[in-house]
């Protein structure tokens, strides 16, 4: 049958209580009322399958947990599940002291009878009966008049009042009664007071604070909006007489969906206790949810006296034992209530999480209170035990801000405002080309690809190895700025380049372009900065540097450039890795320049070119002077060999072979004229000073001398030792070292640029290097002496009786 034209044929509207003078709308709440879960029983009978025991208990518990006092535990006459679920809780004493246990019961003798036994030595019990008043109940149902229906809640109030007390007496149990005038709001406004008056009579003992009588009012099927609730409540609580003496409880349902407008005008209207369930479970539509209801007041600052922190746990519990998912938008509790996907509220969100971390710090900084203003967040996700992970979800209707936010939350990184509209772009394409959202992993992921960030398995075409910046003054002083003088920075690094080591060399106003001045030289790679950003990362001993930086082929007006991003303890560091990361965007798989050494007069690869092929045939970082002394002596070599030709390519092997004859690196000990045959090096003293003495022998012009000397550590030492057995003096000019390799594996290089004065009258000085590795630090840097020494043209002392 389709819907009718005109639905007033069939449908009346609700029954309009005439109250001029309401007070209701203009209040505020501003407390918690009681909260009375009838989970376990308007709830569970509203469930296909009920719930057993177990479901019982354990839903009970998790009331208990979230500091619910009155629970409606079961209507016990229903049926042996029911009677001996209440038996169990208070035969094994599950009840909390502070916990009301509530029954339902119809206005029936026998079933009244079974109501209390199940009751019976509880601590704290409520009854509640209940029997329907409206004039369709009374004519349908129960065919009775209205003086018949007082009669039965009378006569039955009555009941309960004896039995109870006698059950008091047996056991000791502390009873208070409650009587719902069912389909309440149906029922003629003044024949429902009637009938409650009839019920207080009955009982008695209704008295203040404790002994109060709770009517509950129940919206038994929500048939109007709530303000006819909301009179229905204020004329009940103006016109019943003995007000101090009555709890007005209201039980809302929820058949046209306002459940919680109904049960807070109420509220306003002068309930002091609301019955419902735990995310809205209940006949038909619902009871109304507590939960919700709970939350609403929290969210005004108003204690609800309930306990959400971990909001999870308890929709983990109620939905097992109901059977029944929580709505995925349902309020506070659904999976998507805290996610934000569309751009618009993402951006406000990100900026409102900004500016309120730096609200809140100065706040707490003058010892006010941190309040929460939040776009589109009407609570913490946080008080409710939910992270923030899943505030912010992306798919093609996000914008660069709720990314940006992802971005920050998972990587730290506040990314600057032109490269969040880069990044978005990468974002957008992927989510439009795969058609689904973008979950926070493929973000992440995907801005570890875009931008060559967070380890090996990312890492870009070009990769830093190490660095040195330094820095000399300008050759051309500023002479606008007469007073300061401009200081050039050099940048001296180890680049991989496509998997091979390549020493990398520039010059320029700041790191960054000192770096692009190396790119260009030995790469080819033109490019300049645009945009320059940073902040820190972490805070304290922890604390680093994230870069940002932008790239852009010099002299063009091009609108998007390539951003890079670096993270470093140190800042020039991190700065580094910024330009490489938007290098390596900027260079795609566009061939680069191959390591190829040219050396002659005209066309001649560079010092670095020379430097690069020893790093990467002999795992060898030379320091700075050693790499000028070997690039001379490679050119002379080239020009030495052929005079005729002006640049010719030198390979690889040839250049490692001149380097180890060069240096005397790892050539064998009899090729030497000094080499290390054994030694022990012993600290002197009481160890609070670095004074050693080395004893050992080596070999000189092939014979076995003994090496013994003492110095303020193992090089002088050493060389202490050698003026026993070499004429003249040395000096060491430099001295480095590195590891090489990892772990077990590691050995150390040593470096030795020594000076030696053979005659001290004429002063003339000698210098050579000596390179050196070894697995022992010391031994490597005592080899490096001697393969300088070896290098040297020095004269033994003459040996007196075997000694020198
Ligand atoms: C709005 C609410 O949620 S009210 C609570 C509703 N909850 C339940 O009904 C769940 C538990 N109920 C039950 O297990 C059963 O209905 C029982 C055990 C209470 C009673 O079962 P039965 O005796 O078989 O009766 P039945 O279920 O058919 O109930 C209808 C009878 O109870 C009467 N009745 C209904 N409500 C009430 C009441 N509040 N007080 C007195 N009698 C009532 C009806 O008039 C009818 O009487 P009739 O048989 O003389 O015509
Ligand atoms: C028993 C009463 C209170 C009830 O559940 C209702 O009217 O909805």
């Amino acid at each position: 049958m389709p819907m009718l034209s005109d639905p007033s044929k069939k449908y009346k509207p609700y029954p309009a209580l005439d109250l001029p003078d309401r007070q209701w709308p203009s209040r505020r709440t501003t407390k918690a009322p009681i909260w009375l879960s009838t989970d376990l029983r308007d709830g569970n009978q509203a469930l296909a399958n009920p719930m057993t025991i177990e479901q019982k208990t354990l839903f009970f518990q998790q009331l208990v947990k979230c500091g619910v006092k009155e629970i409606e535990v079961a209507y016990p006459a229903a049926s042996d599940t029911d009677f001996n679920f209440v038996r169990m809780l208070i035969e094994k004493n599950l009840v909390p002291d502070d916990v009301w246990l509530q029954v339902l019961t119809p206005a029936r003798e026998d079933l009244i009878k079974r109501t209390i036994d199940s009751v019976a030595g509880a601590k704290h019990a409520i009854i509640h009966m209940y029997n329907a008043t409206s004039p369709l109940f009374r004519n349908v149902v129960f065919r009775n008049s209205k003086e018949e229906t007082v009669a039965l809640a009378v006569k039955h109030t009555k009941i309960i009042r004896q039995l109870t007390e006698e059950c008091s007496a047996q056991t000791g149990t502390v009873f208070k009664y409650e009587y719902s005038p069912e389909t309440f709001t149906q029922t003629e406004p003044d024949f429902a007071i009637e009938v409650c008056e009839a019920v207080k009579a009955a009982w008695g003992k209704a008295g203040p604070g404790e002994d109060r009588i709770i009517f509950n009012l129940p919206a038994t099927v929500e048939i109007g909006p709530c303000n006819h609730y909301a009179d229905r409540i204020e004329h009940f609580c103006r016109n019943i007489t003995e007000r101090e003496k009555v709890i007005v409880s209201l039980h809302p349902h929820n058949d046209r969906g306002t459940g919680i407008a109904a049960a807070e005008c109420g509220l306003l209207a002068g309930g002091d206790r609301i019955e419902g369930c735990f995310f809205g479970n209940g006949e038909r539509t619902g009871n109304v949810d507590l939960v919700n209801l709970a939350l609403n007041l929290y969210s005004q600052g108003i204690p609800p006296n309930l306990d959400f922190s971990d909001i999870q746990s308890v929709i983990e519990v109620v939905t097992q034992c109901n059977d029944l998912p929580v709505h995925p938008r349902h309020p506070y509790a659904g999976e998507l209530v805290f996610t934000a996907f569309s751009g618009s509220h993402q951006d406000a969100i990100k900026k409102g999480f900004e500016v309120q971390r730096k609200q809140h710090a100065e706040a707490k900084a003058r010892g006010e209170n941190q309040y929460w203003d939040m776009p589109y967040l009407p609570i913490d996700p946080a008080d409710l035990g939910c992270s923030y992970e899943a505030v912010i979800r992306v798919n093609s209707q996000s914008g660069k801000g709720g990314i940006a936010y992802l971005v920050k939350q998972h990587l730290g990184l506040d990314l600057p405002r032109k490269m969040q509209i880069a990044f978005y772009q990468v974002v957008q394409d992927i989510a439009d080309r795969e058609a689904r959202e973008m979950m926070v992993d493929d973000i992440v992921t995907a801005f570890r690809k875009t931008y060559h960030f967070g380890g090996p398995s990312y890492q870009g075409r070009l990769v830093l190895k190490s660095f040195e910046i330094s820095s000399e003054p300008s050759v051309e002083p500023d002479t606008e700025r007469s007073d300061s003088q401009d200081e050039r920075r050099r940048f001296d690094g180890t680049i991989l380049v496509d998997g091979v080591l390549r020493v990398i060399k520039g010059e320029g106003n700041g790191p960054l372009s000192a770096l692009l001045d190396g790119l260009r030289t030995h790469l080819d790679i033109d490019l300049s900065i645009r945009e320059y950003s940073e902040h820190t990362l972490g805070e304290g001993k922890e604390a680093r540097a994230a870069s940002y930086v932008e790239v852009v082929p010099p002299g063009e007006g091009r609108k998007a450039g390539w951003w890079g991003v670096g993270v470093d303890s140190d800042i020039a560091g991190s700065g580094l890795r910024a330009v490489l990361s938007a290098v390596n965007a900027a260079i795609g798989d566009r061939p680069l320049p191959e390591l190829k050494l040219l050396v002659g007069f005209d066309k001649r690869s560079s010092l670095a070119d020379v430097a690069s092929v020893v790093l990467n045939a002999l795992h060898l970082e030379l320091p700075k002077r050693l790499q000028a002394s070997f690039f001379e002596v490679v050119q002379r070599s080239v020009g030495d060999k052929d005079d005729d030709v002006r640049v010719k390519e030198v390979s690889y092997d040839t250049l490692i072979k001149l380097f180890r004859e060069t240096y005397g690196y790892e050539v064998a000990p009899e090729q030497s004229r000094v080499s290390l045959k054994s030694f022990k090096m012993e600290y002197l003293g009481d160890g609070s000073d670095s004074r050693r003495e080395i004893n050992g022998e080596i070999v000189l012009d092939g014979k076995v001398r003994p090496l013994k000397g003492q110095g303020n550590g193992p090089l002088s030492a050493v060389l202490a030792a050698l003026h026993e057995l070499i004429e003249g003096t040395f000096a060491v000019r430099e001295y480095s070292e590195h590891s090489i390799g990892e772990g077990s594996e590691v050995t150390a290089a040593s470096y030795v640029e020594l000076t030696y004065t053979r005659d001290e009258e004429s002063q003339k000085k000698s210098a050579a290097w000596g390179v050196a590795r070894d697995t022992d630090i010391t031994a490597s840097g005592l080899k490096a002496v001697l393969c300088a020494v070896s290098k040297l043209d020095f004269k033994p002392r003459s040996l007196v009786n075997g000694s020198a």
